[in-house]
């Protein structure tokens, strides 16, 4: 069941938290020592016990940034101890430079209250589990936001791209994700996909009862696989709801760096990033994914499932030339940017919209609130009955930590053949209609319906739709974006703009504040619906930073058809 956030905790009496376990340890390190540690719902407080007192120091760990603990009988046979250990990622100020990021600290202690090995292995075990529930049950949430739970103990089914971002995704997996799925005891199995198409063949075809979560870690191109081979299965109604999770290993991570900023935390990136994603993920609350489809004109039956970005002009050229210059990481934007901005273009087409305030929102999502506002939804024949509005709902928390399993690597889980055969970029089109169906568009030839605006430049440097955040780690291109507002965030500039002023804009966007900078090009909306129909021939459109073919396109936005473990 979907639970709504801030129920008040039994536990708090008068705003102070009561103390569930109280013990006194010593250290691995040292068993002269002694500290007291005490146990909250909410944190776990070590103090030092000496008699002076300026070292009775007292250090609060909360439990919100604990993501496991873990109990061991001791290595060493004559030793009659047992361990606990609990693994804490706060934020911390950065060494050497200015702002904060999750840094990963233990505490270790010692139980060695009996002589019996078996009583202090069972102690330490009490506590363990102890404060792996309070850290279940201790999450940064947000308000309004509905959540669920991964099922716990969860079984992920982890999906890795070995050359996306620099090439070292797996190095990034096993030197900073591996460790901390161990300590929140969360058993995955690590696929590494060996072409294009892979991960998406892989979801449409496997069993997905034997998953709580499919996790990727890549950059967004393959999370864009792993949305759409769930959404061509027969069962796409149940099997998009499968708990998705992100790690980001690309060079954009544009999904990745907008979950971190829906959890109000400082921008970081790379390796920071990461850590942070991880610890989302062990966190495990599932929140629901606006996914929006996009309908290609090119040829019958080309329909896509869009997390991210659909994007014509300017951005598209980058996102795409910018491959060259993968080397560098998450710097070819800015390098593709320059270039592009060197060789500045104007593009000519016709775009139309359906305002926000005049559409209610797509039924996808039966449990979603309507916006205020009417409209008569297009009625066009779907291949498809609409989108269940009692969609089953995730199980709630069933709190368990489970032991260590080491990772199954598969290098040739799915030896199925590469049907679609594309170079790197190219989208394969999808196998048959599958999804809720789009009540807002009507067909691409036919003209958009009365009530949408269709907007009178038809000269433009650049069309993007968002429906997250951010375009790039270092990019917000849609700040008051969010996760599940049901909403396509459209950004255009007209032709006319200046080298220097869009550069101003895309320097803005790095702070979400290029809006507000008021430039007369730059068009900000938001719509539940929109077409784009370019004049020329060739050119170049993506969708999730993924090239599709090139042609008119309309999109509409389906409420929370998707899960994803957030914040
Ligand atoms: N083993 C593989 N070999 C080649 N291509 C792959 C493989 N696995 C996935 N792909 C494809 O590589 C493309 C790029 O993947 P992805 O977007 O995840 O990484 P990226 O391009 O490095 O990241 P970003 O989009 O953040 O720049 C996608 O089209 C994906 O389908």
């Amino acid at each position: 069941m979907d639970q709504k956030r801030d129920e008040p905790n039994p536990s708090y009496r008068n705003g102070i938290s009561q103390v569930l376990l109280y013990g006194e340890f010593t250290t691995k390190a040292s068993r002269k020592v002694r500290y007291a540690v005490s146990l909250t719902e909410r944190d776990l407080t070590v103090q030092k016990i000496t008699s002076a007192p300026a070292g009775r120091s007292k250090v609060v760990f909360n439990l919100r940034d604990c993501v496991g603990c873990r109990a061991v009988k001791a290595d060493d046979n004559t030793d009659v101890g047992a361990y606990f250990t609990a693994y804490f990622y706060p934020f911390k100020k950065r060494w050497m430079s200015s702002g904060i990021a999750r840094q990963r600290t233990e505490q270790c202690f010692r139980v060695a209250s009996s002589l019996d090995p078996h009583l202090n292995l069972e102690e330490a075990q009490r506590w363990a589990r102890a404060i792996s529930e309070g850290s279940a049950h201790q999450r940064p949430q947000r308000n309004g936001v509905l959540y669920s739970e991964v099922h716990r103990p969860c079984k992920v089914l982890l999906l890795l791209n070995p050359h996306s971002g620099k090439g070292q995704a797996l190095s990034l997996f096993t030197g900073h994700v591996q460790r901390m799925l161990h300590e929140a005891g969360i058993p995955h199995t690590l696929v590494v996909t060996e072409r294009q198409n892979h991960a998406r063949e892989l979801v449409r075809e496997a069993d997905l009862s034997k998953w709580d979560a499919l996790v990727i870690m890549s950059g967004d191109g393959l999370l864009f696989e792993v949305v759409n081979g769930l959404m061509e299965r027969e069962d796409w109604e149940e099997a998009i709801q499968t708990p998705l999770g992100i790690l980001p290993g690309g060079s954009g991570n544009a999904l990745a760096a907008s979950i971190h900023h829906y959890a109000g935390s400082q921008p970081v990136s790379s390796e920071e990033l990461l850590l942070s994603c991880a610890f989302l993920l062990c966190k495990g609350l599932v929140s629901r994914l606006d996914l929006t489809s996009v309908c290609l004109g090119s040829g019958p039956q080309q329909r896509l499932f869009s997390f991210l970005s659909l994007a014509w002009g300017f951005v598209a050229d980058v996102d795409i030339e910018s491959e060259k210059y993968r080397h560098v990481g998450a710097a070819r934007f800015t390098v593709g940017t320059l270039v592009r901005l060197a060789s500045l273009r104007v593009y000519q087409g016709k775009l139309a919209y359906l305002p926000a305030e005049t559409g209610h929102r797509s039924p996808s999502s039966g449990s979603s609130p309507t916006t205020s506002g009417s409209l008569t939804e297009v009625s066009v024949s779907s291949p498809q009955s609409e989108a269940s509005s009692s969609t089953p709902s995730f199980c709630s928390s069933l709190v368990c930590h489970s032991s260590q399993q080491s990772p199954n690597t598969f290098h040739n889980y799915c030896n199925s053949n590469n049907a679609f055969k594309a170079k790197r970029g190219d989208v394969a089109p999808t196998t048959g209609p599958s999804g809720p169906p789009d009540s807002l568009l009507v067909p691409l030839d036919q003209p958009v319906p009365s009530n949408w605006t269709v907007v009178p430049e038809e000269n433009f440097v650049l069309v993007l739709a968002m429906y997250q955040s951010h375009l790039a780690e270092d990019l917000m291109a849609a700040p008051n974006s969010t996760m599940e507002d049901g909403l396509i965030h459209l950004l255009y500039v007209k032709a006319g703009i200046s080298r220097a002023t869009l550069l101003r804009l895309f320097l803005a966007m790095e702070k979400g504040a290029h809006v507000a900078t008021n430039s007369p090009h730059l068009v900000y909306e938001k719509v539940r619906a929109l077409r784009l129909e370019p004049y020329s021939a060739k050119g170049t459109i993506t969708v999730d930073g993924e090239l599709v073919d090139y042609g008119p396109v309309q999109a509409q936005v389906h409420v929370g058809l998707a899960r994803l473990i957030a914040s």
